[in-house]
């Protein structure tokens, strides 16, 4: 695929407290139309905030954020909503319906944000994201039936069913074994690949962020202190970078 050089997201001086933690204290962060970047960063330092800050949920209190030519602290009502069918979420605990099956769980976004679509339209769209993440057999089946890889494969598929232009990953790998981890990352690619779509993949995983990130966004103390290919990223001697790096060898 050629780079684009369409931009679809940019950040600038983003801060946002609550009340005496000042949690993002001026981000950073340019992206391109197909681009993947991994955001990376001890438990605490803000990242689903920034997501959060991107779709709207929460309102900076200093900065910018415009995300497809969209300033999105001004959306709101019908504008809102139909730019966060260009955003997908996929949450970190996938945030199935456990009471209703695979089926009802991804036709769910698509009768409430899509209207005028008849009951054909609805099951090609279900079969079509089903199968895009490798899981038509599922298709009647209930949530606590599936493992937690193929839980998280569905709630990625049940973004995917509105077509997004960005997709944000919350930890798509938290609480998978090594091997379903790869997997989730080869879907994230996937994703990229199929869909053209730009993606943030929020992730405490080192092999998921080199793998999926075209680059991958440092957050230290409230910035993005190196943004960058992974490798050139963790040559970085600074100590709090390679304390990341090395986390997973000290006892
Ligand atoms: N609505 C809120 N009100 C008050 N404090 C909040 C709110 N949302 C987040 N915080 C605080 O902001 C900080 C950053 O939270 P955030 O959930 O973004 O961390 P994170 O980097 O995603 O962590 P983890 O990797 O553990 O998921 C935390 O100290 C959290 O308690």
């Amino acid at each position: 695929m050629t780079p684009s050089t369409e931009q679809v997201i940019s950040i600038k001086g983003l801060r946002k407290s609550f009340g005496d933690l000042h949690v993002l204290r001026g981000v950073d962060l340019e992206m391109t139309r197909g681009e993947n970047v991994a955001v990376l960063g001890r438990s605490g330092t803000g990242k689903s905030v920034l997501i959060k800050l991107i779709v709207g949920l929460l309102k900076p209190d200093a900065g910018k954020i415009i995300v497809l030519g969209q300033d999105v602290e001004k959306l709101q009502g019908l504008e809102l909503d139909q730019f966060r069918q260009k955003v997908g979420f996929s949450f970190q605990s996938s945030a199935l319906y456990d009471s209703m099956s695979i089926r009802e769980n991804l036709e769910f976004p698509l009768i409430r944000n899509v209207r005028n679509l008849g009951r054909a339209d609805i099951d090609k769209a279900v079969e079509e994201a089903l199968d895009s993440v490798g899981l038509s057999q599922t298709i009647n089946q209930m949530p606590s039936e599936l493992s937690g890889g193929q839980r998280k494969r569905v709630g990625i598929a049940r973004t995917l069913i509105l077509k997004p232009e960005i997709m944000l990953y919350d930890e798509p790998t938290s609480g998978l074994d090594p091997i379903t981890s790869i997997e989730i990352n080869n879907l994230i690619n996937e994703v990229r690949e199929r869909f053209g779509a730009t993606s943030i993949i929020i992730t405490h995983d080192l092999t998921c962020a080199k793998t999926t990130g075209d680059r991958v966004a440092m957050l230290l103390d409230g910035k993005f202190e190196r943004i960058g290919p992974f490798d050139e990223v963790f040559a970085d001697p600074d100590e709090r970078i390679q304390q990341f790096y090395n986390y997973k060898f000290v006892n």
